[in-house]
């Protein structure tokens, strides 16, 4: 992973060398704590132990009974699904995979009538085994299953902690069960079982993944200049402290499309405490350079602009044409186009103040993204740490999931009366 930040110095917020040069100090202190944690298997540092901690052929050797599967079913929810869906949307596979992460019953219901149960592997993923949208959504799996004639424990495997009802469940049923790192909150989880078992099924290179990740591990050091995930993480923060409180998050290649829905997840939930953070936004080059750009480049000055690209793709040319004016087209391809925006883009971004940084793999294959993966994950530890914010926790989301489970008769939460006492003003 490459992470160019020349072009975030000098704009609107503005955050010069000196700055950056004078951040550095910090940086190094936070990579010396970052590297306690990890020696240390600290509560969420760990997760950055998983390039080498993780164990590819034990995840292989449990989805082996999968293998013939004609798709692959994630039912998970945040971390325990996202991570998964980045990786089986990037790369390309003969077996489908899908996921259920929400409780939409339109969608839910659409989806149990489109698959062939019978030849669907149904990955069911919980860190905590508890989460309501998960376990629902799985009832319904394996009712639908059992209405199609189909042995649902014959097809589905659990990936969760060492207590909670999906483990209960699975005792009972003997279904075959990988284990969640202990220490490893969900939007850290992806180069764990968490992640790559889905990916597995999907035959796709398990070990390239996590070797991509253990390059950008082995490139953490003490310095922004020699880390491209530290470079990410403090010119974020740096700009973030100087009113930079949005981050455009946009890849140019729709296969990282959900990478930037995972990113979302792990900068918002990690940073956004204490009432700082930054916001995630999601947005995809070329197709939103149509939309969301008018607001990136002339709207408040409160953004960076983070383009994502591969160097290299497989490519299309554009056919040659005598159509008026469209000439310059004819014989060039979809990928030098593609290029040629996200560098116009880059251009007309900068040339309106407003901070970008440009980062870039070599391709979207297996390592690329192990790359990328880590090199964020390692970028918003950083982050948290510069920002002196506790990078593990969740506090606001659990409030919401305490909540819901109080409406539901879950038992007794103080936060559900809070839903009951809603201020109406309704305009009809
Ligand atoms: O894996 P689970 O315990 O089901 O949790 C799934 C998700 O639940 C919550 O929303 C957490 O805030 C997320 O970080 C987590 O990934």
């Amino acid at each position: 992973m490459h992470t160019d930040i020349g072009n975030a110095l000098g704009g609107d917020p503005a955050l010069t060398r000196d700055g950056l040069d004078e951040l550095d100090a910090d940086v190094a202190t936070a990579h010396e704590r970052i590297a306690d944690g990890m020696a240390d298997d600290a509560f969420g540092y760990t997760a950055l132990n998983l390039p080498e901690t993780a164990d590819p052929d034990r995840i292989r050797n449990a989805v082996a009974p999968f293998a013939d599967s004609e798709a692959v079913l994630t039912v998970g929810i945040g971390g325990s699904a996202l991570g998964a869906a980045t990786l089986c949307n990037g790369l390309e596979s003969e077996t489908d995979a899908y996921f259920l992460d929400n409780v939409d019953p339109e969608h839910t219901s659409r989806l149990l009538d489109s698959l062939d149960l019978s030849r669907t592997a149904v990955n069911v993923v919980s860190n905590s085994g508890t989460t309501a949208e998960t376990l629902s959504n799985f009832l319904v799996v394996r009712e639908a299953m059992a209405d199609a004639g189909v042995d649902w424990a014959e097809q589905t495997f659990v990936t969760t902690g060492p207590e909670g009802n999906l483990r209960n469940l699975a005792t009972k049923h003997d279904l075959p069960a990988l284990d969640v790192p202990e220490g490893v909150p969900g939007r850290f989880s992806v180069l764990s079982t968490v992640g790559l078992a889905a990916a597995a099924i999907q035959g796709h290179d398990i070990e390239a993944v996590l070797a991509g990740a253990a390059e950008e591990r082995d490139r953490l050091a003490g310095s922004l200049y020699d880390s491209p995930a530290y470079a990410y993480g403090a010119t974020s923060y740096a700009l973030a402290e100087r009113g930079a409180v949005t981050n455009a998050f946009m890849p140019y290649a729709e296969s990282l499309e959900t990478f930037a829905e995972w990113f979302a997840q792990l900068w918002a939930e990690s940073l956004g405490k204490d009432g700082r953070g930054q916001t995630p936004a999601r947005a995809l080059g070329a197709t939103d350079q149509h939309s969301q750009l008018q607001l990136y480049r002339a709207g408040p000055r409160d953004k960076l602009v983070t383009l994502v690209r591969p160097t290299e793709r497989a490519d299309r040319g554009i056919p040659e044409t005598d159509l008026e004016g469209l000439s310059y087209l004819g014989g060039q391809s979809l990928g030098t186009l593609l290029d040629a925006e996200f560098e116009a883009t880059e251009a007309s971004l900068t040339a309106a103040n407003c901070p970008n940084v440009r980062i870039e793999i070599d391709r979207v294959d297996e390592r690329g993204l192990g790359e990328l993966l880590f090199g964020m994950e390692a970028a918003c530890i950083c982050y948290g740490e510069l920002a002196d914010l506790s990078t593990f926790t969740q506090p606001a989301v659990e409030w919401g999931k305490k909540a819901a489970r109080g409406l539901l008769g879950g038992g007794e939460f103080a936060e559900a009366q809070a839903v009951r006492g809603k201020d109406r003003l309704v305009v009809e």
